[in-house]
């Protein structure tokens, strides 16, 4: 099989390399570029894959995934281009880096692919959404899908739409988990033991997450059936109304697109 290489080890590389590992990737195809020593190890423990020189990585691979910071893209960008050929594949996961950014610091006719996943990839629940370069070809666009769909959904997405991606399903989960965090804490104000709270915000969710998933009705109907007239839930929601909790949503979804989009020109 090709060989992928994933440049950039952190929380989301960590993640894309342990889904593809999941999902039957053989170890053999895989290989990490990772700069400190001690990470090095720890991955080769952790999962048995080489780990190598970014140049190296570069060299031998037929799809690069490059999972470092958006600050971080120049620099790698330009320590591997020297390895880079036209076909080969790079598939960015970096938060607001453009292909045209990417295909302006490599060799021409390597194809570019923008992806963003999600961390839910851990347990095999993420939402990844990915985007071609100028020079990508249907193969590279398949092959970077099967790449993300190791670790949950894929959508296919003009690259115009792939800052709001960001700012929904990208940030998305810190968003849950900070609703989460909150109720729990409620929870705890109301007298309720911190075990018991955790337990009841955290079912409620996976609850309501896969009825959404899998009866497909509409979010406002689903919040209607609950909505009792003159009950305990139309109280609460005229609460997160006067605190304004919806235009907070869309205030801050906004900042995460705007951040993502000035993300390519520092
Ligand atoms: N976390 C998330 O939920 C998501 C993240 N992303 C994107 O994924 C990318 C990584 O984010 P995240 O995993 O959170 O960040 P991390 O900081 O956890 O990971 C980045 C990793 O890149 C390594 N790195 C930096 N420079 C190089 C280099 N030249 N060669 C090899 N490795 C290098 C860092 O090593 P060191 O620590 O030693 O510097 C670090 O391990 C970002 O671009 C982000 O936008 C996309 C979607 C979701
Ligand atoms: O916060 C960030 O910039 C990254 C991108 C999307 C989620 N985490």
């Amino acid at each position: 099989m090709a060989q992928t290489a994933i440049l950039g080890a952190g929380v989301m590389g960590e993640t894309l390399l342990s889904g593809l590992l999941r999902a039957g990737r053989p170890v053999a195809d895989l290989l990490v570029g990772e700069k400190r020593g001690e990470r090095a190890r720890e991955l080769t423990e952790r999962y048995g894959v080489a780990v190598v020189s970014n140049l190296e990585a570069a060299r031998q691979a037929d799809t690069v995934a490059i999972v470092v910071k958006p600050q971080d893209m120049a620099d790698l960008l330009a320590e591997i281009s020297p390895e880079l050929r036209p076909g080969q594949l790079v598939v960015s996961l970096a938060a607001g880096i453009t292909t045209a950014y990417i295909e302006a610091r490599v060799p021409a006719g390597v194809a570019v692919v923008r992806a963003m996943p999600n961390t839910p990839a851990l347990v095999d629940e993420g939402m990844a959404a990915i985007a071609p370069g100028s020079h990508c070809d249907d193969v590279h666009l398949a092959e970077a899908e099967s790449l993300m769909a190791s670790t949950g959904r894929v959508l296919r997405v003009p690259e115009k739409q792939m800052d709001a991606v960001t700012a929904i399903s990208g940030s998305g989960p810190a968003y849950i988990f900070f609703v989460v965090e909150s109720m729990i804490e409620a929870g705890v104000h109301l007298g309720l033991p911190r075990a018991t709270s955790t337990d009841l915000v955290v079912q409620t969710v996976v609850g309501s997450a896969k009825m959404l998933r899998e009866t497909g009705t509409h979010p406002v109907v689903l919040r209607e059936q609950v909505t009792s007239p003159g009950g305990t839930t139309a109280a609460a929601l005229r609460e997160l109304e006067i605190h304004k909790v919806r235009a907070a949503f869309l205030a801050a979804m906004e900042a995460a697109r705007d951040r993502s989009q000035a993300l390519s020109g520092e």
